[in-house]
């Protein structure tokens, strides 16, 4: 199909080499030619083709999906893929924005049968279960409490005469609920999306299972029931370490797809003048337009930049933690605690102004924005619902002012607690992005001394620690959030000064979009800027217009920055997205291929008729 002329005309603008920045947000050429490699293993497989998911009911929907699943397995095992990144092009291959049914066997059983079984148990459990030839579930929430872990009422009692645990959910609260690939007792309905997935409840009564099936790596049973407690407490936690870690970089993935059909769609959509008589511009030119996506295009490559960090950052931790080393563990929780909170909300959000930024056609199945909406969202609730993880890391920061009272160093990430900033120098139009990094820094510094100040008066005056905290939870939240910013713009600015030395061209076009990330967070809070006297009105006035003449540097570059995320269609599954642009046509040609279009209206002809008879 040719291509749209728009796109044709973007892409021969633009002052650096895709292909090159492929490359980097891949992690090498060798990673993108494996990637190729994998998507065409699974696009050229006639078993991956199957019905628009788009059109499918739920029940249908579900079958499609664990058919394609089973054969993103089979596939995975065929080509001995164990890396976890291969593993999930071959998977996000196949799945068309979809949440596989068996997503959570991977992502959810696994891991903590690597994290806390015994090697006695790997041997009986783990290898199996990553052959699939076991499949399992995380059920730990229930019904009456999911954020809260102590609340949980479900029973596991000691037999010591037959060295078993029984188990019980004794009551409604306690029916194990929203576990993800849970079969055989229920699924708890329809929901918002996720339709790929079971979420079931699991009613337990007098269930029996061996002392053995305790997790016993870290904490154990004895045979007379003695509890052996583990040398780290909270290492049981860490099975939900390992997704929370993973979703920064899902949040980046997820909006990447977003920007890329937005941007693109903006290209190819003309509306309205500016000029009278001198046609319809791209709607890509209304500084409204660019003022919706460019900070959401930054935002999706310092994500993806955070996102690769903290995986790294979380797989150190965890090979020091097999060799019994637990110094970073509270510092890995909170940063993935953060991050994943702050990603996975900004992520959501972002993909709805992407949605409504293509006007109708972004309500379209046809663009894939709602299915990957829907699917997203998820990530904002699942696996800590964002206030309640970003309350862990704003108690981290409270213990953090302490430490520095004391004296006592502070972990890598939160050095700059303990940085002294000078208020800013006046700002022109052209702040640069260690400058606006400094700033974020200051301004987390600064909330958390604030907050810290708070939090303490209420202790002397209540002596409780928790209801210190209660009183002050909005700007605890507030607070972590100024953090995590300071984490995501510290990552960035690190990895954009190294492609600045390696590859130029890449690292000029990467530092303004940097610095569209900083200037947006900055002006985003103003008002604290100018609270803690660092900013001037002035300053804000020009960074405001800094921002506006950095969309114009972006503007030819846009199309070649969201190309080099490199979705192939079939895998972004949007008409709105397609690389060609040949939206109107195919827009058509999708409707038409609606099964509504094929089923015969008898209901519409049967009901109209009673109206007709009814002699209205
Ligand atoms: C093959 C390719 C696949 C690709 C896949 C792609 C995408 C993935 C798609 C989908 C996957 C995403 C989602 C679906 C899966 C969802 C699964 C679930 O939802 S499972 C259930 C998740 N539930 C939760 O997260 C519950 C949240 N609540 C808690 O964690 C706890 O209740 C708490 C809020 C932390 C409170 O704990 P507690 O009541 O014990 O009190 P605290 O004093 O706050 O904590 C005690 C202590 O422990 C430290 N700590 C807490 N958590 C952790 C941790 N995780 N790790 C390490 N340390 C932890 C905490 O800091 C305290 O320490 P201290 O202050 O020093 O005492
Ligand atoms: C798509 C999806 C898949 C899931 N898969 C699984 C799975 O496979 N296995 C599994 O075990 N679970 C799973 N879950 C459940 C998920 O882990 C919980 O929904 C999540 O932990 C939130 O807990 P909750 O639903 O009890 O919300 P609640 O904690 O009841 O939250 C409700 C509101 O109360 C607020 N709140 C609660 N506590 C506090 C507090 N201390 N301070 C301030 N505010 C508070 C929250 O911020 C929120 O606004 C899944 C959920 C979803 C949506």
């Amino acid at each position: 199909m040719p291509m749209n002329p728009d796109l044709e005309k973007e892409r021969q603008g633009g002052t650096f080499d895709v292909e090159q920045l492929t490359h980097i947000l891949d992690g090498g050429r060798d990673k993108t030619l494996k990637r190729h490699f994998l998507e065409q293993e699974v696009l050229k497989d006639p078993v991956f083709r199957g019905p628009d998911t788009r059109f499918l009911s739920r029940e249908e929907l579900f079958g499609e999906l664990l058919r394609k699943h089973v054969a993103v397995i089979k596939k995975t095992q065929e080509l001995s893929i164990d890396d976890i990144n291969e593993a999930s092009t071959i998977y996000s291959a196949a799945m068309n924005n979809n949440v596989g049914p068996l997503t959570l066997h991977s992502v959810a059983f696994v891991a903590p049968l690597d994290l806390m079984a015994d090697d006695e148990q790997k041997k009986k459990w783990l290898i199996p279960a990553k052959k699939y030839e076991i499949i399992g579930c995380y059920a730990q929430t229930e019904l009456g409490h999911g954020s809260f872990i102590r609340g949980l009422e479900t029973r596991a009692d000691y037999d010591v005469n037959t060295q078993q645990f029984v188990l019980n959910t004794p009551t409604e609260t306690a029916i194990k609920w929203w576990v993800g690939g849970c079969v055989a007792v229920g699924d708890i309905g329809p929901k918002f999306g996720f339709g790929g997935v079971d979420n079931g409840y699991l009613c337990l009564n007098n269930v029996r299972i061996p002392r053995d099936n305790l997790l016993a790596k870290t904490g154990k049973v004895l045979e007379d029931g003695t509890y052996v407690k583990p040398e780290n407490p909270k290492v049981v936690y860490g099975s939900m370490l390992g997704i929370r870690a993973a979703l920064p970089k899902v949040g980046a993935y997820n909006l990447s797809k977003a920007v890329t059909i937005a941007i693109r769609y903006s290209c190819v959509r003309h509306q309205s003048e500016i000029k009278p008589g001198c046609g319809e511009p791209q709607v890509l030119d209304y500084q409204t337009q660019q003022h919706k996506l460019f900070p959401l295009l930054a935002t999706a490559y310092a994500f993806h930049t955070v996102g690769v960090w903290m995986l790294d950052f979380h797989s150190t931790v965890m090979n020091e933690i097999n060799e019994g080393h637990y110094h970073r563990l509270a510092e890995d929780h909170v940063l993935a605690a953060g991050l994943k909170a702050v990603i996975n909300w900004k992520t959501h959000e972002g993909i709805e102004i992407c949605r409504f930024s293509c006007g109708g056609h972004g309500y379209s199945l046809a663009s894939s924005l709602p299915v990957i909406y829907v699917n997203h969202v998820a990530n904002s609730t699942a696996e800590g619902e964002t206030v309640i993880l970003l309350l862990q890391t704003a108690v981290y920061l409270m213990k953090c002012v302490i430490d520095l009272e004391q004296g006592t160093p502070l972990d890598p990430s939160v050095a700059y607690l303990d940085q002294s900033f000078s208020k800013s120098e006046q700002w022109c139009s052209d702040v640069d992005m260690h400058s606006l990094l400094k700033a974020i820094q200051f301004r987390s510094k600064k909330f958390t001394e604030y907050v810290s100040s708070f939090v303490k008066k209420e202790l002397m005056a209540t002596g409780n620690q928790q209801l210190a905290f209660n009183k002050h939870k909005v700007i605890l939240v507030e607070c972590a959030k100024a953090h995590t910013e300071a984490v995501i713009m510290n990552a960035f600015v690190t990895k954009v000064d190294e492609i600045l030395q390696s590859n130029p061209s890449v690292g000029k076009v990467l530092s303004l979009l940097c610095q569209i990330y900083g200037v947006t967070e900055i002006l985003a809070h103003s008002g604290d800027y100018i609270q803690y006297e660092y900013l001037r009105k002035i300053d804000l006035d020009n960074i405001q217009d800094q921002l506006f003449k950095l969309y114009t540097y972006i503007r030819p570059e846009a199309v070649l920055l969201v190309d080099a995320f490199d979705f192939h269609d079939e895998v972004l599954k949007s008409i709105l997205g397609r690389y060609d642009g040949q939206v109107y046509e195919n827009m058509f040609k999708w409707a038409k291929a609606s099964p509504f279009n094929k089923q015969d209206q008898g209901t519409f002809r049967k009901y109209i008729q009673q109206l007709k008879q009814a002699k209205l």
